[in-house]
């Protein structure tokens, strides 16, 4: 598909087509964690989603879906791995944005998130602090992680978790950022990161 031939409402026309089908395989992901259902179910359901990825895979892409830019300049990154509209690895993340420039993203961890048991894996908890950390240091511009490092305070319980950062400063192409995750009881893991613009675009 060429997106430059894309304007806004073909957009909102993909996102609406594409997002049920993200869903649906989030919650088949979920589901093939916990499901208890007599084995001759389990074969007969492998063999059917192996007819459903041959049938999507009639055409598509020969890499990732990377980054591509709509005939209105929009730019859509549907493989991410933190918000990718199509990747349903993704928890996904939504990140709003307060007028004092904090970010902050609220979202549902589940079984396809979990390391230690009941426990979000110490990795995903990196991945959505790297993204809001990111975000918040790629407001006036992009910039990639250079260093992350993060404190676990204790494990953070699978469910509903919530993302922070603030930028600390900058100093030119570096910005510093910190944040925190956090469960209902407070913070479980602290962030800072240092975000980079590269000297070459890579
Ligand atoms: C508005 C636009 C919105 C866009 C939205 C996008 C949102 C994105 C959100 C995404 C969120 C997810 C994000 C992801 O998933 S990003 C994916 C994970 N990160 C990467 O893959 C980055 C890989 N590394 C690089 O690309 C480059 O090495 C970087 C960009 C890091 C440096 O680049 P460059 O090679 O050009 O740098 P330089 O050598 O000229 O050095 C420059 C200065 O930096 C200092 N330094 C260098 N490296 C490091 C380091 N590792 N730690 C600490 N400091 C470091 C260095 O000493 C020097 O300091 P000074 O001497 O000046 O004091």
């Amino acid at each position: 598909m060429d997106f430059a031939d894309v304007d806004r409402d073909e957009l909102e026309r993909l996102k609406l087509l594409y997002r049920p089908l993200t869903d649906a395989v989030r919650e088949l992901v979920d589901a093939t964690i916990r499901t208890e259902v007599d084995d001759d179910v389990i074969r007969e359901a492998h063999t059917e989603l192996t007819d459903v990825t041959a049938t999507l895979r009639d055409a598509g892409l020969s890499g990732p879906f990377g980054t591509k830019v709509t005939g209105d300049g929009i730019s859509i990154a549907w493989g991410n791995a933190a918000v990718g509209t199509r990747n349903a690895i993704a928890p996904p993340l939504t990140i709003e944005v307060d007028d004092d420039g904090r970010h902050h993203s609220t979202v549902t961890l589940g079984a396809a998130y979990e390391g230690p048991p009941g426990l979000v894996h110490g990795g995903v908890c990196a991945l959505v602090l790297d993204h809001v950390l990111g975000m918040t240091g790629s407001a006036d511009g992009r910039r990639l992680t250079g260093t992350l490092t993060l404190k676990y305070l204790r494990g953070t319980p699978l469910g509903t978790v919530h993302a922070e950062a603030r930028t600390i400063s900058v100093d030119g192409r570096k910005a510093t950022v910190r944040g925190t995750l956090s469960d209902a009881d407070g913070v479980t893991v602290e962030a800072e990161g240092l975000f980079i613009t590269p000297a070459s675009r890579n």
